[in-house]
């Protein structure tokens, strides 16, 4: 049976298990629960902290798992992306008071104290900089650490920003990474079983669902290259005659966020009942 790793709580937990059950797996019904198995397709769920996912994976006790990619970098434990999965996206950035710090480059961070719950990330990205700096471990509510005076510097996840302006902090400097949802596995694991594969096609098919949409609409026949060439589908787009003699009914996916200006288009040129629907799976 294959055993996978999900997030138990945490940002990345409720997506997870949503994405999950689209892609046609069964999910736990009680959040306390910590294990669910899915008979039917021969998968096995552990409800894990995101935090401790990787190590899980990187040490092969688990074949699959669900973290954020700073996590994943954090760990170091041997366990690679495999899958962008979409959702928890957010940036990893430093953040000080206003002012505060001469200069934005990794070399004005000279002697400084910042504190993050992200060490690893925090310990390579210096490494690697050639950049000596004190790296403080906190667990969480990392802002308060510079007004407490634990800390020069903060590095930590941003996504609205909203913490850091409540806590009169701003970022400052390129972001230290961009994370996202990932499935990982095993760095250099062999082959995919098959009912890993299936796993890895059917996420890939929601990531396919979610961001595209069906379009479909009439045209004149005469207009049907200009209207095609907007609408050029994924293969090519289906095309059918209408009872109507000189007209055809066209139907292609097109990606969901340029779904209005492709209608704008269409219409201009002459594409008519067009309606846009949504996909709820998909294999291509
Ligand atoms: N607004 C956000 N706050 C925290 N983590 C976020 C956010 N958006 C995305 N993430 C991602 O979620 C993962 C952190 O999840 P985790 O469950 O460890 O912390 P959390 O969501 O802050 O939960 P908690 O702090 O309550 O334990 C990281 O990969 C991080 O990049
Ligand atoms: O940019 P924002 O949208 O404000 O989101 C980012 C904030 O959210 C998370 O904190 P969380 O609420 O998880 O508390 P924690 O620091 O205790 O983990 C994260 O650590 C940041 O502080
Ligand atoms: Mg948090």
């Amino acid at each position: 049976m294959l055993r996978i790793a999900v997030p138990n709580k945490g940002t990345l937990s409720g997506p997870a298990a949503q994405m999950l059950q689209e892609a046609g797996y069964r999910q736990r019904s009680d959040p306390k629960d910590l294990l669910c198995r899915d008979e039917a397709n021969d998968v096995e769920f552990f409800y894990l902290r995101p935090r401790d996912i990787a190590t899980y994976v990187g040490s092969g006790d688990l074949d699959l798992g669900i973290t954020g990619r700073d996590l994943l970098i954090d760990a170091d434990s041997g366990a690679e992306e495999l899958l962008d999965l979409g959702f928890g996206r957010a940036t990893f950035r430093f953040a000080a008071v206003p002012g505060s710090i001469k200069g934005d480059g990794p070399a004005d961070l000279t002697g400084l104290r910042v504190a993050t719950a992200y060490p690893g990330v925090m310990q390579r990205w210096f490494t690697e900089r050639g950049v000596t700096a004190e790296v403080i471990r906190l667990d969480g509510a990392v802002e308060n650490a510079i007004r407490l005076g634990v800390a020069d510097v903060i590095a930590d996840v941003v996504e609205t920003g909203a913490t850091l302006r409540q806590a009169g902090l701003a970022t400052f400097g390129e972001p230290i990474l961009k994370s996202s949802s990932v499935l990982v596995r095993r760095s250099g694991a062999a082959d995919l079983v098959p009912a890993a594969k299936q796993l890895l096609r059917r996420l890939q098919g929601v990531l396919v669902a979610r961001r595209y949409v069906m379009l479909a609409y009439d045209v004149r026949a005469d207009a049907l290259d200009a209207a095609v060439a907007l609408t050029p589908g994924i293969e090519s787009p289906t095309v059918s005659p209408l009872h109507r003699e000189g007209w055809v009914a066209v139907q292609a996916m097109v990606q969901r966020d340029e779904v209005h200006r492709i209608m704008d288009e269409l219409y201009e040129v002459g594409a008519r009942a067009i309606l846009v629907t949504g996909i709820h799976a998909c294999r291509l």
